[in-house]
């Protein structure tokens, strides 16, 4: 293997000396149009005159200064271009490629070998040294099934070919620290080495050592659905940031960054996680949490926050209504109660200009229903519009033409009257017509807010459309199978309204709410997204999915989660996947499913996973740490101490450690009584903070998706985890541990732990 290892950094030697002249070429060019573009301005301002003084003149400065714009841009592109490239070449010379096959394609009398690498690199045409990771070939690296005959999928079709073999590489700055050849997947070993090394505040690629069931999810390109179910830690997010780059690759010039969609858990999570496509060499993709894409629809209504959803009181009748209204059903009641309104109760308000009233509702909603049945709620209302604006442009063509108006607008000053002139040319074919003009204009500004208000839909009086709506619930569906009665669901309906006065909405509101709104509005989707990635798809409800769907009805959708880990829908959960089998076509919905935990020690998982109660299917990566350790005490201060001791220990081993807690309140306060013993840590108390370096301690609603190296679970008793439905969140603050696991408690510890086998942990009682 030593001489495998010389022969291998000789040929890597080679392939980075090319790389570096490519990079001498890049930085010429660029330095090349930098230059012409320098000389371009230059060249502008010194040659083009503006000349307006006449018609042809005007033609002809307008044309040069298109013909300017239009080289500048191209050197734009140029530049862009090479730069990107650099960028790319960059890195390449740090890490050229981390993978060699040898195979001989079916048909063809040669073998050949291949290097595999971030980004394809060729020092001639058709001269590839590197092949990029997500070329059609690069696949049989990752797929299992170990040498022989193997296939691999192209775009036209399927190909066979011999694979001889796979040698693996770890690269440190162009230097070949380690070489495998394996016959497995992607060899165990690498992989230990990858998984054993120390977490970061943000999340890496894993493009070196994805594994065969994550490469099925990163390359499929059929499945209009595609659902991954996946443990804790099992590199579902790290999956599907791979399939992004690989589409963004299998689609060039088709599908674009800004076409890609992912809706994430929270704001700290896109903090952690967006550095990895910028190390593939790709753009990252919009991002947002469903809080963020419902919120700035509303920007006057104070949206339910994370913490308040997540302490929001769990009675039985929430509970039961939650169920109803997180459905699928409820949301084709949405829709049959749109299906009334188009005969029959749309609300409507006055138009107002301070306090008095310019269109009277009952005026506005005769308009409405004035149009023959063949009218839908979409061309219903732009119809409306139109003969509102029709009516208030007759309205202050009057007042333009009465004796009052023409004077006020004689007395006007210059500057006043070039105002109302604006752009328009002054080549009125008499005076009559002029001061008509002038006279509208100066009505129009009056009459801007009415304007705008027919624009903008205010007539629609939304707050009343949705109570309405509640109370047309009764009839649209049986309450009784929901285990509601009508005195309940009026009273929620008081709360309802009660919130709405107060510019409040809870997220399972909001929801309704906007479709809603999007339905008498006839509001379209958003076309433009090819792509939508939603990441921990147990917390949405079926309600969400189908707003969601039917607001980028030209998107596949790929969703990503751990039923398991349902921290928000609790029970609902289970149900999702047989709703979501009804809003997407069965032959069209591909389900995959990882089982295995890369994430955390074999010790971890193993502890972790008999918290569930179907656990059974999760199989942890055999890495090696210490059980994890569990400490109570009566006295709380004897368990600070302990905390103190832990960072000690942690920060001693270079381990990075994430406290977690139940509430805020509970945070905040370790974080003040550590304070006292002079130890610093940083408290998350928003999702939009960043997440610091050093010890953090941080509520579990936010910690969902990240990871840490240690975790140290705080205040997990009885009191805080006393019932069935919190098991899904004891899981989750559980599994975010990579290499160490410490757990504390005052008092008893939650009875949840108490189906754990005793040997998988290690126990202390003060
Ligand atoms: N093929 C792989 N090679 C190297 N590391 C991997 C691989 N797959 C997953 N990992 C690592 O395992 C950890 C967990 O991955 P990830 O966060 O993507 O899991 P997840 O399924 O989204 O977890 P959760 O549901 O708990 O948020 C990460 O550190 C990731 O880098």
């Amino acid at each position: 293997m030593v001489n495998v290892k010389k022969q291998e950094q000789q040929h890597m030697d080679d392939v980075v000396a090319k790389i570096r002249s490519a990079e001498d070429r890049d930085r010429q060019d660029i330095a090349e149009v930098q230059e012409d573009r320098r000389a371009i301005q230059a060249d502008f301002s010194n040659n083009v005159r503006i000349k307006v003084g006449t018609y042809s003149g005007m033609m002809e400065t307008a044309l040069t200064v298109r013909q300017q714009q239009k080289l500048l841009e191209e050197r734009e592109n140029n530049w862009k271009q090479a730069s990107q490239h650099l960028e790319i070449l960059e890195k390449l010379e740090k890490k050229p490629y981390f993978a060699r096959i040898d195979f001989q394609e079916e048909g063809e009398p040669k073998s050949e070998k291949i290097y595999i690498g971030l980004a394809t690199f060729a020092d001639k045409p058709d001269n590839f040294l590197i092949y990029d990771w997500r070329a059609p070939i690069s696949s049989i690296y990752y797929d299992g099934g170990g040498l022989g005959n193997v296939t691999y999928m192209t775009p036209d079709g399927k190909r066979n070919v011999n694979l001889t073999l796979k040698r693996q590489f770890m690269v440190e700055d162009a230097k070949i620290s380690v070489v495998f050849d394996t016959d497995e997947t992607v060899g165990d070993q690498m992989l230990l080495e990858v998984l054993d090394e120390n977490a970061d505040t943000k999340m890496k690629s894993i493009v070196t050592t994805i594994q065969q069931e994550q490469n099925k999810i990163i390359r499929d390109t059929d499945a209009e659905l595609l659902f991954v179910q996946g443990a804790a830690g099992s590199g579902k997010t790290s999956a599907v940031l791979q399939r992004i780059a690989f589409l963004l690759y299998r689609y060039r010039g088709k599908l674009t960054s800004s076409q890609v969609v992912l809706f994430s858990p929270n704001q700290l999570f896109n903090d952690y996680i967006d550095q990895v496509l910028p190390e593939l060499g790709e753009q990252n993709m919009l991002q947002m949490t469903y809080y963020q894409h419902v919120q700035r629809r509303l920007p006057k209504i104070h949206v339910e926050t994370l913490q308040e959803r997540f302490e929001e009181e769990q009675n039985e009748l929430n509970k039961k209504l939650k169920v109803l209204k997180d459905s699928l059903k409820f949301f084709d009641v949405t829709t049959a109660y749109t299906r009334y309104l188009e005969t029959n109760g749309v609300r409507f308000r006055d138009i107002k200009i301070g306090s008095e009233i310019f269109f009277k509702k009952e005026h506005i909603r005769k308009i409405y229903y004035s149009f023959n049945e063949n009218y839908h709620l979409r061309n219903r209302l732009s119809a409306t519009k139109e003969r509102l604006i029709k009516e208030l442009n007759s309205r202050i063509n009057k007042l333009a033409r009465t004796d009052e108006v023409q004077k006020e607008i004689q007395d006007l000053s210059q500057e006043q009257l070039n105002k109302l002139y604006g752009d328009r040319p002054r080549n009125f074919a008499n005076a009559e017509k002029e001061m008509n003009f002038l006279g509208h204009q100066y009505v129009m500004r009056e009459f801007q807010g009415v304007h705008r208000a027919i624009i903008k839909n205010r007539f629609i009086n939304i707050n009343a459309q949705y109570i309405n709506f509640l109370r047309s619930v009764p009839d649209l569906v049986d309450l009784n199978k929901f285990a509601l009665s009508i005195d309940e669901w009026q009273l929620h309906i008081s709360k309802v309204r009660d919130n709405l006065k107060q510019k409040k909405l809870s997220l399972t509101d909001v929801t309704s709410y906007l479709y809603l709104y999007d339905c008498i509005t006839g509001k379209r989707g958003e076309n433009d997204i090819k792509q939508v990635f939603i990441d921990e798809i147990q917390d949405y409800t079926a309600y969400q999915l189908a707003f969601l769907k039917q607001g980028f009805p030209r998107a596949k959708f790929t969703m990503l989660g751990d039923l398991n880990q349902a921290i928000f829908t609790h029970e609902n959960s289970h149900s999702l996947l047989s709703e979501l089998g009804t809003m997407f076509d069965a032959k069209k919905t591909k389900v995959v499913q990882l089982t295995k935990s890369y994430r955390s020690t074999q010790q971890i998982t193993d502890f972790t996973k008999e918290i569930l109660l179907d656990g059974e299917s999760v199989t942890a990566f055999e890495r090696k740490g210490e059980k994890p350790q569990l400490t109570s005490a009566v006295d709380e201060a004897i368990l600070v101490e302990d905390v103190a001791k832990c960072l000690q220990k942690n920060t001693a081993d270079k381990l990075t450690t994430a406290i977690i807690g139940k509430s805020l309140a509970e945070c905040a306060q370790l974080t003040e009584a550590l304070k006292q013993k002079g130890i610093q840590t940083t408290l998350i108390k928003t999702e939009n903070q960043r997440l610091a370096n050093g010890t953090i301690i941080v509520p579990a609603y936010l910690a969902k998706g990240l990871e840490f190296d240690a975790v140290i679970m705080w205040q997990a008793n009885a009191a805080n985890y006393n019932d069935d439905s919190e098991r899904q969140l004891v899981y989750t603050i559980c599994s975010r541990a990579m290499h160490r696991l410490d757990i504390f408690a005052t008092g008893d510890f939650t009875p949840l732990f108490e189906r754990i086998n005793p040997e998988l942990y290690n126990i202390k009682k003060y």
